[in-house]
């Protein structure tokens, strides 16, 4: 059978199916047994996606570490295999030029985020697995902040159960504090970033051992940050680099880099975060003291701003809330209700 039948759209389609059956919500089980032939399995992270072939790291962290070229097993054809993901490889995994081994499962994901092609679309797209960390990257200025495009962001990472963290870049042209006005109740850890003074050394320290996938649109500085950060990046962007999978389609494909003993997975995937899936109860979920006064609201609440009765805002009005976290959610929940109606977009 020719691989070109086995092409995968990079953000591949997911049966949702398997979203409402999963034990955890946070995450999916894969569905394919593991088969005893497969018992000599080795373990590998995928890191790029490219046209039904997969870049995937062998021997991660060891010594013998090396990427290799996979296609995937006949029975995982309607599986998505996303970066992010570990999976079990068997064939010729020596990574020699012209070989190609095979990924026959996926192993549990800690998380998967996910987008749908737009807000009105409630099919899902996987974009990267088991990250646990969100690098948004935005500017102070040029091009201008987007803040409802950070809502976006942080929808899809709350309802990933990832955990956001911001850069501002370019702090030099720009106060970044009305920025951040708009999201202070969610305390979310910001670092500042100028030309003269990438948070490279507190940056890395944060990334050390985490898989963190990096958003941020076009111009804000993130390929910047990036090549700060991870000093072999900017090769990697040049030319077909043996870890990332990185080469002819460097705009549009997954790449993933080596920080410490973690990664950065920097994908094009997240340039736009259709909405249509999210349900507003799982970012909600996220804060922990604001689900359980959301669970007492009047049934249907949407929480907005001008919600009846919402129990929300009744504690946030008495004391019991802190105020500055409702109002950064009633603002991040009219964002995703309008987004819906399909009166905005980016
Ligand atoms: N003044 C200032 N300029 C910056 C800063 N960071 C990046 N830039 C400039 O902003 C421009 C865009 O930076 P990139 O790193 O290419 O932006 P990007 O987000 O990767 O954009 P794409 O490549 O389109 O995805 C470049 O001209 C950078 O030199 C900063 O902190 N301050
Ligand atoms: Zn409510």
């Amino acid at each position: 059978m020719s691989w070109l039948s086995d092409y995968d759209d990079p953000y591949e389609r997911y049966d949702e199916s398997l979203i409402r059956e999963r034990p955890n919500p946070k995450a999916n089980r894969p569905r394919t047994k593991q088969r005893p032939e497969h018992g000599d399995a080795h373990d590998g992270f995928v890191t790029s996606v490219d046209r039904g072939r997969y870049s995937v790291v062998i021997d991660e962290g060891g010594a013998q570490e090396r990427s290799i070229t996979c296609t995937r097993a006949r029975e995982l054809r309607k599986e998505a295999i996303v970066a992010g993901d570990r999976v079990d490889v068997v064939g010729d995994v020596s990574g020699n030029e012209g070989t190609l081994a095979r990924i026959v499962r996926i192993q549990p994901r800690t998380t998967l985020l996910r987008r749908s092609a737009d807000d009105s679309d409630e099919f899902e797209r996987v974009i990267v697995a088991n990250a646990d960390t969100m690098l948004m990257v935005t500017a102070a200025a040029d091009p201008e902040p987007r803040p409802r495009l950070i809502h976006r962001y942080l929808v899809a990472a709350y309802d990933a159960g990832v955990t956001p963290i911001m850069v501002v870049t370019k702090t030099d042209l720009a106060d970044p504090q009305p920025l951040l006005a708009h999201f202070e109740g969610f305390g979310i850890e910001t670092f500042f970033s100028t030309p003269d003074a990438p948070p490279v050394e507190a940056l890395g320290k944060r990334l050390e051992g985490r898989i963190s996938v990096a958003v941020g649109h076009s111009g804000v500085g993130k390929s910047t940050l990036v090549n700060a950060l991870v000093p072999d990046a900017k090769r990697a962007t040049g030319h077909v680099n043996a870890v990332t999978g990185r080469g002819r389609h460097t705009s549009s494909s997954t790449a993933s880099y080596r920080i410490g003993g973690g990664w950065i997975i920097d994908t094009p995937g997240v340039r736009s975060f259709g909405l249509g899936h999210v349900d507003t109860a799982s970012i909600i979920a996220a804060f922990p003291a604001l689900a359980e006064v959301a669970a007492t609201c009047p049934r249907g609440c949407t929480h907005l701003a001008d919600a009846p009765d919402c129990a929300m805002a009744e504690a946030a009005e008495a004391g019991s809330l802190d105020s500055r976290l409702v109002s950064s959610m009633q603002s991040m929940l009219e964002t995703l209700v309008t987004a819906r109606q399909g009166r905005f977009d980016f």
